[in-house]
């Protein structure tokens, strides 16, 4: 055991008295907080509740679309709190931090009620709720000193280790060009790594499934990986990959393994079709008897294949264990209306391999799901406008519309006509804020005080300084790694005479940054006084780029220590400017557009898709394998059910594609996408929308027009 395991405060709202764990009996009266499930919610929130703590038998709780996982799940954690599990000792891993936070709030609303509290007067605070990535960081913080790791260790974020693999492949030689190959991109060696590392299979095995145009460079790679994984030690930084790989090598330790497993009585997994082998090996590592394991998925909802996810994790999950999991499943729907089940339904039944399970809901409509046929992607732009705001003129809010595509690319003539219209949106899957320059600026400094050792973020800060290039930034790093107290190496480095007065102004910061008893947040607003000047100096366009280095000071608030706010903010970033300034349009009514993979988890009153055509849906990056395929089908499956009222595919004929070097970017024509089989018309009301503005027409669309159209996609290939 580590001495004392020191919670994590996930946001401010969790910092509450730990609740205690009382064990009361449920009211069964009218507010019964547990009276609202439906018979299928309540048998797995109820599963072996009182078999004695630690005694609880694997649970596989297969949820339909909008089934209400998250609702059962939250309940689950309240009536294992109610009947007597310390909050401590339930772990609950989620997808994201918001889904931990939400949870809690949740959990924490019905606890209120057992307990006939006010729900603000009983926030329940789970300590060891958040994603896979952070409690992994965390319990490798926790043990570093067991496995060799010093604990003051660094995170890489996705470029960082990006520019990390591009410096090693430089180092090694690998980087000129050898003859006429030319080798992987720094990007592209990087995806390669973390897919073997995260499906466990062997590099030959993920170049000829997934990467086969590089598999001439297996042996190049290998060297390649090798030294990436030297200089991560090294510098004493561990990569996304690294906090799954650790924890998972920790939990199939036969001394540490069940250490891991005894520190929690419930271990909870929240959209389990996406996790990946290391994470399934995490939990059956820890829980090899699966006492205790609940996971809720629905494999018909994995969608994260190309990050590593494997829907077998949840299609194998009954026979995990050393004893069989209860299954429980989830199908009745309280999202959407009958029409758009059965369309959806139908999409997915043609999957090669699920769990059975046919939604049902008691919202009966007269209104099908529309399938759109539009000339071209102007149109479909103008076409998705107008259905807009008639949706806005019956009373449908723009905010509860949203425009759904495979690929962020895919809505750029749409912004342009909302743009055009004045109709407000707000696009996610956008530019991240840790993308921006001067953020990376900011936390680089940061990162450089917490760990010296990090030659990525001491390079970046380094070449802050004027008159100081990539030569000079590497001695530094040299003096500074070969130093015993990083700090005096920095004083004593000798910067070119031009820096000189810039680079006293750093040292100063540098020490304070590294002086025991700096009480966080001081760090940043240290940082943001010494960096400012800088930031005006670099950019024409200061003024904007300030404001985000307020908000990322306003955010750092939020954490209890530098370690904490770093690790947090490099594991689960603010994604769009909506998520880190708060509400950013109050008052204000917008559509969403989304990619479907950012749609995950979420409802609206209508949903568009745009480009339901083969090419886009299944994306013609994805029809290598079958494998492939079956996931593309699942994404529309996705899309489809976010829609509560009204659901729109949007099928232009003719679509415009950013090609490879090759062809170079052009239109082309398209077919109805393959999972909209002519079997499955009948679900859908048909339109044919032929000019804008002016003519429309919405009537079923003849047959002899749809050969006709069918005929004109084939012939563009000949
Ligand atoms: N027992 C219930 N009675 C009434 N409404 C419910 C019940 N359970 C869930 N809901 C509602 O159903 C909707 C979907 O629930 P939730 O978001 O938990 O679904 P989900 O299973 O996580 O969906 P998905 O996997 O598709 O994202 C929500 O609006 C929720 O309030």
């Amino acid at each position: 055991m580590p001495e004392a395991v020191a919670p994590i405060v996930v946001t401010p709202t969790l910092v509450a008295p730990t609740l205690a764990a009382p064990v009361l009996a449920a009211s069964t009266t009218a507010d019964d907080p547990y009276g609202s499930l439906n018979p299928e919610q309540r048998a797995a929130v109820e599963h072996d509740i009182g078999a004695g703590e630690g005694a609880a038998r694997p649970l596989l709780v297969i949820a339909g679309a909008g089934s209400g996982k998250t609702n059962t799940l939250a309940h689950r954690v309240a009536r294992l709190i109610q009947g007597g599990t310390d909050p401590q000792r339930i772990l609950l891993l989620t997808f994201s931090r918001r889904a931990a936070t939400e949870m809690t709030h949740r959990a924490g609303s019905v606890l209120a009620r057992v307990m006939g509290m006010r729900a603000s007067s009983a926030p329940a605070s789970l300590p060891w709720a958040g994603t896979f990535h952070s409690i992994g960081a965390r319990l490798l913080r926790e043990y570093a000193g067991r496995i060799g790791l010093d604990p003051s260790f660094t995170i890489h974020d996705r470029g960082d280790s990006e520019d990390l693999m591009g410096m090693v492949r430089h180092d090694i030689g690998q980087s000129q060009i050898q003859g006429a190959r030319r080798s992987p991109l720094k990007g592209t060696c990087l995806s390669i790594y973390s897919r073997a590392v995260n499906s466990r299979d062997p590099l030959a095995l993920v170049l000829q499934s997934t990467f086969p145009w590089c598999k001439e460079w297996e042996a190049e790679l290998k060297t390649l990986f090798g030294a990436y994984v030297d200089a991560k030690q090294e510098q004493n930084v561990l990569d996304y990959d690294d906090l799954l790989l650790f924890w998972s090598e920790m939990a199939a330790d036969p001394e540490l393994g069940p250490e891991l497993g005894a520190l929690f009585d419930h271990v909870l997994v929240d959209e389990y079709q996406d996790t990946n082998r290391l994470q399934a090996a995490i939990i059956t590592g820890m829980k090899p008897d699966g006492r205790g394991v609940m996971v809720v998925g629905d494999d018909a909802q994995s969608i994260y294949a190309f990050r590593g996810a494997t829907v077998r994790n949840i299609l194998d999950f009954p026979q995990q264990f050393s004893q069989p999991a209860v299954l429980i499943t989830l199908e009745r729907n309280y999202r959407s209306t009958q029409p758009i089940l059965d369309a959806s339904n139908a999409v997915i039944a043609g999957a090669r391999e699920r769990y059975a399970k046919t939604l049902w809901t008691d919202k009966a409509s007269t209104v099908q799901p529309q399938l759109v046929l539009i000339p071209d992607e102007a149109e479909q732009a103008r076409w998705v406008c107008n259905r807009i705001l008639e949706h806005r003129e019956a009373g449908i809010a723009l905010t509860a519309q949203a425009v759904l595509f495979r690929a962020a690319s895919h809505s750029a003539a749409l912004e342009l006509e909302l743009m055009r219209r004045n109709i407000p949106f707000v696009k996610f899957g956008g530019l991240k804020f840790l993308e921006a320059s001067h953020i990376k600026d900011v936390l680089a400094v940061l990162r450089f005080a917490q760990n010296p050792s990090g030659r990525m973020a001491g390079f970046r800060v380094a070449q802050l300084i004027p008159g100081i290039g990539q030569a000079t930034a590497s001695k530094l790093l040299d003096e500074v790694g070969a130093a015993a107290e990083p700090t005096v190496a920095v004083e004593q480095f000798a910067a070119p005479a031009r820096s000189a007065g810039d680079w006293r102004e750093f040292v100063a910061l540098y020490r304070a940054l590294r002086t025991p008893g700096l009480r966080w947040p001081a760090d940043i607003e240290l940082v943001k006084t010494w960096y400012l000047p800088h930031l005006e100096r670099m950019h024409d366009d200061a003024q904007v780029r300030v404001a985000d280095v307020e908000q990322l000071a306003q955010l750092a608030g939020g954490y209890g220590t530098r370690e904490t706010f770093l690790a947090e903010i490099t594991l689960d970033p603010p994604e769009a400017s909506s998520d880190r300034a708060g509400p950013p349009l109050l008052d204000e009514d917008y559509v969403i557009l989304s990619t479907i993979h950012s749609s995950k988890g979420q409802e609206w009153k209508s949903v568009h898709v745009l480009n339901v055509v083969d090419g886009c849906i299944p994306s013609d990056m994805s029809t290598g394998n079958a494998d492939d395929i079956e996931e593309e089908r699942r994404l529309l499956y996705v899309a489809m059910t976010r829609a509560k009222q009204h659901l729109h595919l949007v099928v232009p004929n003719r679509f415009f594609i950013k090609q490879q070097a090759q062809m170079g970017d052009r239109h082309v024509y398209a077919a109805r996408s393959r999972f909209i089989t002519p079997a499955m018309l009948k679900h859908f009301e048909e339109c044919v929308w032929t000019s804008a503005e002016t003519r429309h027409t919405k009537k079923p669309m003849p047959d002899s027009v749809r050969m006709m159209v069918r005929d004109r996609a084939r012939n563009a290939w000949k």
